[in-house]
């Protein structure tokens, strides 16, 4: 079944404490970050941290990435190297500007999985898109690569590279967000919208998790474990939603024994795209384990 990816929730790689709890919190992905929380001088220390955490910590119930950093920063190629030996499948590649980065990264994450012995195309990659020029090749960086299970938006270096203010209602954020989403969804991968960094704000971060689902976004970046609820509640499909669901998926399976391809249900047209969309809300549901 496909994976949920409603929250993935950033943990600074310098905190052991923070990384030992994450999974406690129950996100669908954690984030081990090693580039924009690190600071240089703990960059060593802190891939060293993520390579223990990974060889020695049971992540099982989470989809674990680690946020490296750039192949063109001097850290980045050695992040990936130590990481995938110590285990890491998910690298979210930071900056992503081009379909040349991830078919860079590609290349080297081939030559890693031969020289370990791995399955070609065991490590996926998700492209962390948060410029403006990242946003204008959407498209080709979601279909870079076959290794390729999203792409993320990242507003705050977004909204610094075209010379913006991020506002709480987002309006300097819209193309870029519906253009990362409508990427994604021609590449077949999932969209994930960017953090919210006001962490006591709960009634804003709701209407911006909102938007973003009703966007087309798959989840949100996130980085306080008390924002996981919110997200989770707005992505997953309440008792109501599945109920209908159920109901459209019954009645069009009644309807097609009696040869008809479109019905209507308490005055609603059922056809194929609204029994799609049904089967979308039940699969989420069952993914959530409210099915
Ligand atoms: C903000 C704060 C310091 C507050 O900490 P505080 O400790 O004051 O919070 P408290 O409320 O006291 O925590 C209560 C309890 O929860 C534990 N706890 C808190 N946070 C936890 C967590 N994340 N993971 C596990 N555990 C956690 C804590 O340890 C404590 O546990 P305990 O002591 O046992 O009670 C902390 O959250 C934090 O560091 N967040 C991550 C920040 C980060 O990674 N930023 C970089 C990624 S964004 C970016 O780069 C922009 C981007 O690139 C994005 C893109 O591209 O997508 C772009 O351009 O847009
Ligand atoms: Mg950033």
């Amino acid at each position: 079944m496909k994976r949920l990816r409603r929250t993935m929730m950033f943990v600074p790689a310098s905190n052991p404490n923070m990384m030992v709890n994450a999974p406690v919190f129950k996100p669908d992905c954690i984030i081990f970050d090693l580039e924009d929380a690190i600071s240089l001088r703990e960059k060593d220390s802190a891939r060293d941290l993520v390579a223990e955490a990974l060889k020695s910590i049971d992540y099982s119930d989470c989809e674990v990435f680690v946020r490296t950093n750039p192949l063109y920063t001097p850290f980045g190629e050695e992040d990936v190297r130590v990481l995938v030996a110590a285990g890491l499948r998910n690298v979210r590649l930071p900056m992503t500007e081009t379909a040349e980065d991830i078919i860079n990264l590609d290349e080297l994450l081939t030559e890693i999985e031969k020289e370990l012995g791995l399955e070609n195309g065991i490590v996926k990659i998700l492209g962390a898109i948060e410029t403006a020029k990242g946003v204008i090749n959407a498209e080709k960086i979601a279909t870079a690569s076959t290794r390729m299970l999203g792409i993320s938006f990242g507003a705050e270096d977004f909204t610094r590279t075209i010379g913006a203010e991020r506002s709480k209602s987002g309006e300097e954020l819209f193309v870029a967000r519906s253009k990362i989403v409508l990427a994604a969804a021609a590449a077949g991968i999932d969209a994930i919208d960017t953090v919210f960094s006001d962490i006591n704000d709960d009634e804003g971060f709701r209407k911006e998790t909102e938007m973003a689902k009703k966007l087309g976004f798959a989840g949100k970046s996130i980085i306080h474990p008390r924002q996981i609820k919110i997200v989770h509640q707005v992505f997953t499909p309440s008792k109501i939603d599945v109920d209908n669901a159920l109901r459209v998926i019954q009645a069009i399976e009644e309807a097609e024994q009696k040869g008809l391809g479109v019905i209507s249900l308490d005055g609603k047209m059922v056809d194929a795209p609204v029994v799609a969309r049904a089967e979308r809300i039940v699969r989420l549901a069952k993914g959530a384990g409210i099915i």
